[in-house]
């Protein structure tokens, strides 16, 4: 789907052929109580189909029958498939006819989505992407009152203004946007911080390992061994497993933690007693990992991957000065509510802190420190990178519509 002008801001209850919300929502209603005779259609458009689209589309297509779901739309950065009563695909047909497919731009895939938005039929926008064009089509597609979910950061944690005519699209249409799977992959995180907030607790502090990528990075780099394997090995082998960002430099940077942090800070109502809230992830202080010589050149994500071998020695040191210490290197985030404080740092962990001898693979661990989860902290910790558990957080988002 390719992204070019400014997206139409259509109104929303024209755009679902009722004049008012009032004769919409009655309509509604009417259809809810007749659900037996007609069930309602969920109607899914994907865009985005790398590592996470395809395992999703995947998931999808494998759901038990009767599947409540029909695919009306797949789109690449190149082709579209589109077919509003539902493409006839398969699990190996989908590629082939997809990639013999003509482009549609996303104002056009946009305009035949918000015909399909009934009282009887739900549309939601799939964004499998990390696309900043297509993170910036939220607000026009909820207006339109269709549902967006997604595991791409970029609207969330980017320029503070889209995320709150986000918040304002969805609350004036009543269309949903469900983003799990941008913090923790599969995770149940940002859920667990919804419910926290929801019902009353009060959010102290919430910090983890938030990146997968990194996570592999340190358990393997910094298991308290002498030596080990060389940095820039094991930042291979994490963009072999799918754990990285499509540029890797995405998650050495910190950015990919900043982003997460800067997601979860804005779902904390309070935070903004003590701080303003991030006006983007830029604005979250981080430490980043990649070697002065690297940061100033735009490398393809191979060139990348290769040069960083040139400054393994540099890491090496790093490594062995925390040993000497007797500690592991972990790479943590931060949100303090009360402290008012949000960052991203690479830290030092003694040998038997919980960041230092509980995390394998891919694991994010975030800790909720809370004011009923006190003083011990709310745990959640599992594979927090990967196409099957990141895909899984995208579905469980689509299943929270049913
Ligand atoms: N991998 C992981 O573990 C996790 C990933 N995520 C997020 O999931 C998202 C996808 O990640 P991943 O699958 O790994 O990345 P990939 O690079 O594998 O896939 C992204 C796909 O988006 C497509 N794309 C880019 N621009 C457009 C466009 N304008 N219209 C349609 N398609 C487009 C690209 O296809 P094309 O070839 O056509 O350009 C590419 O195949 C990212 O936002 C990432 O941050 C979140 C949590 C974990
Ligand atoms: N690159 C990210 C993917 C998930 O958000 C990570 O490593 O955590
Ligand atoms: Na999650």
């Amino acid at each position: 789907m390719s992204s070019s002008s400014a997206p139409p801001q259509p109104e929303p209850c024209l755009q679902y052929g009722y004049a008012t919300r009032a004769e919409f929502e009655a309509a509604k209603t009417q259809t809810t109580s007749t659900s037996s005779v007609s069930p309602r259609v969920i109607s899914v458009a994907v865009t985005g189909v790398g590592l996470v689209g395809s395992e999703f589309i995947s998931q999808l297509l494998s759901l038990a029958s009767p599947n409540p779901f029909r695919i009306v739309a797949l789109s690449s950065s190149k082709h579209t498939l589109f077919s509003p009563q539902g493409l006839k695909i398969t699990a190996e047909s989908w590629k082939d006819l997809l990639t013999k497919a003509p482009a549609k731009s996303s104002e056009e895939l946009h305009q035949e989505l918000a015909k399909l938005v009934k009282p009887s039929q739900d549309v939601v926008f799939v964004d499998n992407t990390s696309s900043e064009n297509i993170a910036s089509l939220y607000p026009p597609l909820l207006s339109s009152g269709i549902h967006v979910i997604t595991p791409n950061k970029k609207a969330f944690s980017g320029d503070l203004g889209l995320f709150e005519r986000i918040l304002a699209a969805s609350a004036e249409s009543g269309a949903k946007f469900l983003n799990e799977s941008t913090v923790g992959a599969g995770l149940p995180v940002i859920s667990t911080l919804k419910d926290l907030v929801a019902t009353g607790d009060k959010v102290r502090k919430i910090e983890g390992v938030f990146s997968g990528t990194m996570s592999y990075i340190f358990n393997n780099f910094s298991s308290g061994e002498q030596g080990g394997p060389s940095f820039s090995s094991v930042v291979r082998i994490a963009r072999e497993k799918g754990y990285t960002e499509p540029h890797p430099a995405d998650d050495l940077t910190g950015s990919d933690v900043a982003r997460k942090l800067a997601i979860l800070a804005r779902f904390i109502p309070s935070l903004k007693e003590k701080v303003p809230l991030p006006a983007g992830y830029q604005s979250v202080p981080t430490t980043s990992l990649i070697p002065s010589g690297l940061a100033s050149l735009t490398l393809s994500a191979d060139d990348f991957v290769s040069r960083l071998a040139e400054y393994d020695v540099e890491f090496d040191q790093k490594r062995s000065d925390a040993l000497k210490e007797g500690a592991l290197l972990r790479y943590v985030g931060v949100v303090d509510v009360e402290e008012g404080i949000v960052k991203a740092d690479l830290q030092k962990y003694p040998k038997n802190h919980p960041f230092a001898t509980s995390l394998g693979g891919s694991d994010n661990i975030i800790m909720f420190h809370t004011e009923r989860y006190s003083p011990r902290p709310l745990i959640i910790q599992g594979a927090g990178a990967g196409a099957a558990v990141t895909a899984m957080g995208v579905m469980s988002d689509l299943l929270k519509l049913l």
